[in-house]
């Protein structure tokens, strides 16, 4: 059986950590999908291109406000769809290529990995191989309900959605959150008609909630929003999709998108016969330093884990610093990092823009915080004059008395940019009138809107 000093399972982002100073180590990289793993593959960056292209379709139509005629011609889905992957696929055979050929160290098995005992992995190839350490990076896989599985009926998920022949002319999806509002958004502007079934009295329920209240208002502007239905059924032959609602309503299309969550892949990489502990959720336990836990509590020495397979935050830029720490780790046994989940922010980049960070007015009360709370609108600044917006908003959250801030939750163009410096707030302790006043903004930037919630603070 063959032993290896290192192995890393997934080629996400757990591939990142191999960097020159692995170059001495025997290493073994496990991948059984597409190289590159969701973000660059079937997540981030694909589905940011579409939108992208979405939201230039938006700004034709919406053009006329401001005394240009303009009008969308048509949409070359074909096009879109080669310009997305024409650049992705080469950076995937990129790093499959590199991982093979141009770091010697390094053996990829491309298979279905699973643990059969303490270090051992069957890699999917027949071969089983040991190791002194291990970094599990496998992530997490699309929730499938029993009823579109069962049904037989062809449905999509966000990986294979983006390559679809052609757009569909109705495309329906199950689900509310994040998947769904991003594609809703790519598809609408794109010509589709849209229908988001939701089992919550709003979408984007997880936001705070005057972001999910307007949100939902918004979408159902747009978008055929059936609010508090679960699916019943699902039938369909050939091209064409029936849904079934728990009310009697049918909801009929041509494509099928399922949005419903993503679970870990723990279970399917058997990490219990490797000894590994497992949250009710099916996440893998770790500690601070991104150290594996058995059932018990103890540290599971040498093995590691991070991302969607561990982390309460399915979001890059925190399997991102995950690896960070767990490479940090790998490299300095003796001087271990922690991992720092204390503000994570997030961005869905839907129609309006929406960006999070700290805690929700509902999380902020619940905790029996004495807070202030100001909603700035864009409309109130001059930069969203420029813009006639009549949706964007800037709601900022801060505890009285000391002025520290709690939360942040912007919904408006460029809210993932406006968010940044709260971001950093956040993290470095400034309290709300400090970062209001202790700084320029630039006039009239659209940042203002975040100076001026700040400043509208009765702190
Ligand atoms: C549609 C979509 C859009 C997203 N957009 C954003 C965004 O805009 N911003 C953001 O921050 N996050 C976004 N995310 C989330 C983000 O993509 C993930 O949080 C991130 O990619 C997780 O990285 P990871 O390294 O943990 O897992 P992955 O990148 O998924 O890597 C895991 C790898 O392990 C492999 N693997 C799994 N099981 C096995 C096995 N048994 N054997 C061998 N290999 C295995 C998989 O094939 C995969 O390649 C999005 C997700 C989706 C689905
Ligand atoms: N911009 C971003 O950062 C971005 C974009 C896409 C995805 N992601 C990440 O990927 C994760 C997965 O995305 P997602 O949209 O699938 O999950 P989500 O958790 O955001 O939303 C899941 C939705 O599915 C619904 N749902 C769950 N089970 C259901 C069922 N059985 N029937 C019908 N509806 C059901 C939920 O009520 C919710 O509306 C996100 O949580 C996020 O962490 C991030």
């Amino acid at each position: 059986m063959r032993h290896f000093d290192l192995v890393v399972i997934g080629s996400g982002s757990g591939n990142t950590i191999l960097d020159g100073r692995f170059d001495d180590l025997d290493v073994a990289i496990l991948e059984q999908g597409t190289f590159g793993g969701t973000c660059i593959n079937v997540g981030c960056i694909p589905t940011k291109m579409y939108v992208y292209a979405a939201d230039q379709t938006l700004a034709v139509r919406d053009a006329h406000r401001f005394g240009v005629d303009a009008h969308v011609d048509g949409v070359r889905w074909r096009d879109i769809v080669d310009r997305v992957f024409g650049r992705i696929d080469p950076i995937s055979v990129g790093g499959a290529t590199y991982r093979a050929e141009g770091t010697p160290n390094t053996t990829v098995f491309t298979g279905h990995a699973r643990f059969v005992g303490p270090r051992t992995i069957e890699t999917g190839t027949g071969e089983t191989i040991t190791a002194d350490r291990i970094v599990i990076a496998a992530g997490s896989r699309p929730v499938i309900p029993a009823e579109v599985r069962d049904s037989g009926v062809r449905f999509h998920t966000n990986d294979d959605v983006m390559r679809l022949p052609e757009l569909p002319e109705h495309l329906v999806i199950i689900g509310a959150g994040y998947i769904a509002s991003e594609f809703a958004h790519v598809f609408a502007a794109l010509g589709s008609r849209v229908t988001v079934i939701a089992r919550s009295a709003t979408m984007l329920r997880a936001q705070d909630d005057d972001v999910s209240t307007r949100f939902t208002r918004l979408a159902q502007e747009k978008w055929d929003v059936r609010l508090e239905r679960t699916v019943a059924a699902v039938r369909g032959t050939g091209g064409a999709v029936e849904v079934e609602l728990d009310d009697g309503s049918v909801v009929h299309g041509d494509a099928l998108l399922v949005a419903a969550g993503r679970a870990p892949n723990g279970d399917e990489l058997e990490v219990a016969t490797g000894g590994i502990g497992l949250h009710p959720d099916g996440r893998i336990r770790v500690d601070a330093q991104q150290r594996v836990l058995t059932d018990d509590g103890s540290v599971l020495d040498g093995v590691f884990a991070l991302g969607d397979i561990s982390s309460e935050h399915q979001l890059k830029h925190v399997a991102n610093h995950e690896a960070r720490v767990v490479q940090h780790n790998l490299l300095h046994p003796d001087a271990l990092r922690a991992s720092d989940h204390r503000f994570v922010p997030a961005a869905v980049f839907t129609d309006p823009q929406i960006a999070t960070v700290g805690l929700t007015e509902r999380a902020a009360r619940e905790q029996g915080l004495d807070i202030t709370v100001k909603v700035q609108e864009y409309a109130d600044v001059a930069y969203g004059w420029a813009m006639e917006d009549r949706e964007g908003f800037c709601k900022v959250i801060a505890e009285k008395g000391t002025g520290r801030l709690l939360g942040v939750h912007v919904m408006g163009a460029q809210a993932s940019s406006i968010i940044q410096p709260a971001i950093q707030a956040l993290s470095f302790g400034l309290s709300a009138t400090d970062m209001a006043t202790g700084q320029y903004w630039i006039h009239p930037g659209l940042p203002e809107v975040l100076e001026n919630a700040l400043l509208g603070l009765e702190v």
